[in-house]
């Protein structure tokens, strides 16, 4: 699958309606071989994003390409992106081979296709049932399903762990990345920053629709510090600095008398290296990270919404 084809670039994107301004002079780009999270509280611009990159709504501003041309000047649209916006559009009375065969057949899909993606969503005993009777998870299965119908190399997916219980949520992570490693670009939008924490590489946040933080999950959460409370502090910060060789050793700042922040060893790191030697430890709490204080700010900070 061709990296360049399957790239996801926004510019200077901007969509105004009448006094609203949705999206605001959003850049960023999304690359195959991964699957990017898309962030913001409720409001945020999300979703009029993902539209833009459809083509169901215009820019005021800006552009949204995928693999270098808007949405609209591809060949054939549905071969190139799959996008799913709403768990809960299907006809109550349809069966989900029935919902798959209509979308097939309006983009000249052969049956064989419904019947494999059916499998592959594992809705293959449920195919039958009217989608009245549908589990959030099974319509998020028969969403993805239909995005999946032409093949694309881009994936659009507004909310798709909404709703989800731990299960549905495992599965989700597993197929997604599975998806992902065959070279394709998987955009997921979650105005829930835990939800989506397990299943992303890459993360662009924004805010009342401008962008706040994009880049590696990796590198924008850093790895959370971890908090000791200890009658032995002054002798487990020398333990900790010693246990490794000078630079690869953790670093540890002492916030009061007793009390430790230590940076680069996990709390189950600092636990077995105190019991090592004999040291008491009252209380380890693992920090937040920093994508998640910066998360928490912004859902929580009443100026972030419109
Ligand atoms: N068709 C529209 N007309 C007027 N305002 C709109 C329209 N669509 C979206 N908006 C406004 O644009 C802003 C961004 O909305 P959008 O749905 O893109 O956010 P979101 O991040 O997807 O939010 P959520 O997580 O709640 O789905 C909101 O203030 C919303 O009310």
């Amino acid at each position: 699958m061709s990296g360049d084809r399957a790239r996801i670039e926004v510019s200077h994107l901007t969509k105004r309606y009448g006094e609203v301004t949705a999206v605001r002079d959003l850049t960023f780009t999304v690359e195959p071989g991964l699957v990017t999270g898309f962030l913001g509280p409720n409001g945020a611009g999300k979703t009029t994003t993902m539209r833009m990159l459809t083509g169901l709504v215009s820019p005021t501003s800006g552009t949204a390409t995928i693999g270098g041309r808007p949405y609209r000047r591809l060949p054939r649209p549905s071969r190139t992106v799959g996008a799913v916006f709403d768990a809960s559009a299907f006809h109550p009375g349809h069966t989900a081979r029935d919902h798959l065969r209509v979308y097939a057949a309006m983009g000249g899909y052969p049956d064989s296709r419904v019947t494999a993606l059916l499998d592959l969503l594992g809705l293959a005993e449920a195919a039958d049932r009217r989608t009245r009777g549908f589990s959030t998870g099974m319509r998020q299965r028969l969403n993805l399903a239909t995005a999946l119908l032409g093949d694309p190399r881009v994936l659009l997916l507004d909310e798709p762990s909404n709703g989800l219980d731990p299960e549905g949520m495992r599965w989700l992570r597993g197929f997604l990345r599975q998806l992902a490693d065959q070279g394709r670009t998987v955009l997921v939008s979650s105005h829930v920053l835990s939800e989506i924490q397990q299943l992303v590489d890459d993360v662009i946040m924004i805010r009342r629709g401008e962008l706040v933080a994009a880049g590696p999950w990796s590198r924008l959460a850093g790895p959370p510090a971890v908090l000791v409370t200890s009658p032995d502090a002054d002798r487990l910060a020398a333990t900790l600095q010693a246990s490794r060789p000078d630079g690869d050793a953790p670093s540890v700042e002492v916030i009061q008398a007793g009390r430790l922040r230590v940076h680069g060893l996990d709390a189950p790191g600092v636990a077995d290296l105190a019991a090592e030697h004999r040291l008491r430890v009252h209380e380890l709490v693992t920090e937040t990270s920093s994508l998640e204080q910066l998360f928490l700010h912004l859902t929580t900070d009443k100026a972030a919404t419109p």
